[in-house]
């Protein structure tokens, strides 16, 4: 069987990143899930799996954002004792990157080279506007193309008004309101997961993401939850990235149901994600405004008749303190770590037995 990698993205351009590493035993494959060290890649040979080269994993000590995630374009190696390897990974063209939950100086991809990604969130119990702009700053910041995807929207009574209010908060970004129930406004996501291009999911547990793959791909390709609660083991979330192809079409990329999201160093997205809030902080009569009081002050203007609502303005500045806080700390770690290596170099070039 050979796989049409052009349907996954494959393009010239990859095809120019890889060729200095095109050699009989090599060929390009994409990264389809990541688990227990190891990778599920599919190559123009169908789905095979992959372990870490060392060169790879040493590089992951400075980096582990280096090492291959669901998404990635990577160099796949085949071994005479037929162990196949990942040797490298292409550079990126968008990473979903989120700092984790607690650790937050502990920062994961979460879905490689999409083109779009889908912020997933039900109608039904209300949507949270808050983790809505939370993600829209992260997929602004990804590179990737935004839109919001209201699910569950048969449970609702009048899903338009309620995709027009999340208008409101998402400037730039597409709204559509689906069901996987009785189908409606699937089609108008087709086109995101079209030959040769891939849609990421991102939202939290029980959203509606793996009933929105299953709807996509047209087959029941992942467990929905309510599959799950049967293991036995009580556990409600997908454990595991995934890149699923589309018949006919491109591929969609599940990522587990998100508790907490840290933003990281985010500070390239928010400005779009909320484009409303960066204009009137540029029409402020001091360019160095706080918006505390100061006069001429248009942010303040904005609030108090309304244009920009408490909400919005109370959680623009949460995010932006979170962002300045994490990249404070990455500053800081990254100095440590170049402290650090350029101590161990002057090691190693000491000559024996003399002392500084
Ligand atoms: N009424 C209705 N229920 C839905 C719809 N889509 C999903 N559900 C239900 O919502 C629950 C959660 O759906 P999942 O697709 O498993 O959610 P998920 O986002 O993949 O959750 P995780 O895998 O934990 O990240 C399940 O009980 C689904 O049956 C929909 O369009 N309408
Ligand atoms: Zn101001």
């Amino acid at each position: 069987m050979t796989f049409d990698l052009a349907s996954l993205g494959w393009d010239a351009a990859y095809a120019a990143v890889f060729a200095p590493c095109a050699r009989p035993d090599t060929r390009p494959a994409r990264v389809t899930r990541v688990d227990r060290g190891a990778c599920t890649v599919i190559s123009r040979n169908g789905v095979e799996r992959a372990t870490f080269a060392g060169t790879l994993l040493s590089a992951a000590r400075r980096d582990p954002l280096s090492l291959p995630c669901a998404g990635d374009w990577v160099v796949l190696r085949a071994w005479p004792d037929r162990r196949t390897t990942v040797e490298g990974v292409l550079p990126r063209r968008t990473a979903l990157v989120r700092s984790a939950a607690g650790t937050t100086s502990h920062q994961q991809v979460l879905a490689a080279n999409v083109d779009a990604v889908a912020i997933v969130e039900p109608v039904d119990p209300e949507p949270d506007l808050a983790r809505i702009e939370r993600l829209l700053t992260l997929a602004w910041d990804s590179g990737a193309q935004p839109l919001v995807v209201l699910t569950k929207s048969d449970l609702a009574r009048d899903p338009a008004a309620i995709a027009a209010q999340i208008g409101l908060i998402a400037p730039k970004t597409p709204v559509h309101a689906v069901s996987t129930v009785d189908g409606r406004g699937l089609h108008r996501l087709r086109p995101f997961v079209g030959s040769g291009r891939t849609l990421g999911l991102v939202g939290r547990s029980g959203a509606g993401k793996s009933s929105l793959v299953n709807a996509l791909a047209g087959t029941a390709v992942m467990g929905t939850q309510e599959i799950r609660r049967v293991d036995g083991r009580g556990r409600h979330t997908t454990t595991y990235r995934a890149l699923i192809p589309i018949p006919g079409g491109g591929a969609v990329l599940d990522t587990p149901g998100l508790r907490g999201v840290g933003l990281g160093a985010a500070d390239a997205g928010i400005d779009t994600a909320f484009g409303d809030v960066a204009q009137l902080a540029a029409r402020c009569q001091f360019t160095d405004c706080r918006h505390q009081g100061e006069p001429g002050c248009a942010v303040a203007d904005a609030l108090a008749v309304g244009e920009l609502t408490n909400r919005r303005w109370e959680n623009w500045q949460r995010l932006h303190r979170e962002i300045a806080v994490e990249t404070r700390r990455n500053d800081a770690r990254r100095m440590a770590d170049d402290r650090a290596r350029w101590k161990r170099k002057a090691q190693v070039q000491r000559p024996r037995g003399v002392r500084p």
